[in-house]
């Protein structure tokens, strides 16, 4: 964390983290994408808490539209009937690492967002793009200045193409399933695997900002590292490209 006498957000020519009062700002833009299961999510907080920035989980405000189109009975496998109800929910989301959090029309749903039934339906919603474009628009309204680590699968590409550091995270199907399989109870291997792979084919290839490795992002393959390794790996590429 910034140490004393620093504002947090960047970094110093030192290479301490934090910014010195009276320096010029530069707001910072972190975007991390990368396939399910990769370690965004974690890796971000990580970065974010690290740097004393903000955090955004663009993944839980399509979960968060997920489960409000599950909640009101609306067929997620009819993009037409999900596409008018697009704008339906009011969401509000938080950005503080240590306090991720979204609610829908003032209700919590921070925890019913990682049910299996939300995980299962959420590619399908996400592929519609009236809810893209409601999203990314709201996505683009949090990042403002910036000072901010923001995670999904197009952030790179679609929703912050000028942040100042993209980070593409992979590891095999073998780890992802498996750090998968150990957070969550009453799952197998197998289960996970065979979800994931589901997912990330979904994902990959909707027509609607499909998840896509920005051109000018870099590619950090995590199936040998472990948390702390990769986030370390990240406040490094900061430092580099910042
Ligand atoms: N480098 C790592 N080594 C071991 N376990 C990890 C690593 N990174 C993340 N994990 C664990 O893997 C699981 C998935 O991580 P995380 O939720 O951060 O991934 P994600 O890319 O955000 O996934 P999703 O896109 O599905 O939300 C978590 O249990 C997390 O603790
Ligand atoms: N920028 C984003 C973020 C997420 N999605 C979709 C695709 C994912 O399967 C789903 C849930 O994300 P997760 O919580 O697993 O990170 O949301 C997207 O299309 N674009």
């Amino acid at each position: 964390m910034p140490g004393s006498g620093q504002i947090p957000g960047t970094l110093f020519a030192d290479n301490s983290i934090g910014r010195a009062e009276g320096d010029a700002v530069t707001a910072l833009v972190v975007a991390m994408d990368g396939p399910s299961g990769s370690g965004k999510s974690s890796a971000s907080r990580g970065v974010a808490r690290a740097l004393g920035l903000r955090y955004l989980d663009t993944g839980a405000m399509y979960r968060a539209i997920t489960w409000w189109m599950l909640e009101h009975g609306v067929d997620v496998g009819d993009p037409q009937a999900v596409a008018a109800r697009a704008d339906a929910a009011r969401l509000a989301i938080t950005t503080d690492p240590e306090a991720p959090g979204v609610t829908v029309d003032g209700r919590d749903v921070s925890a019913e967002i990682r049910t299996q039934e939300v995980t299962s339906a959420v590619s399908a919603v996400s592929a519609v793009p009236q809810v893209r474009a409601r999203l990314v628009a709201e996505q683009r309204a949090i990042i403002g200045d910036g000072d901010i680590v923001v995670e999904g699968r197009d952030i790179g590409s679609v929703v912050a193409p000028g942040a100042a550091v993209k980070v593409y995270l992979t590891a095999s199907p073998e780890a992802r399933a498996r750090r998968r399989t150990a957070e969550l109870t009453g799952t197998t291997l197998e289960a996970q695997r065979v979800a994931m792979a589901r997912r990330d084919t979904l994902d990959s290839t909707r027509k609607a900002d499909p998840l896509v490795m920005a051109a000018d992002a870099i590619e950090l393959d995590t199936t040998e590292l472990n948390l702390e390794e990769v986030i370390a790996e990240v406040l490094r590429l900061v430092k580099e490209r910042t």
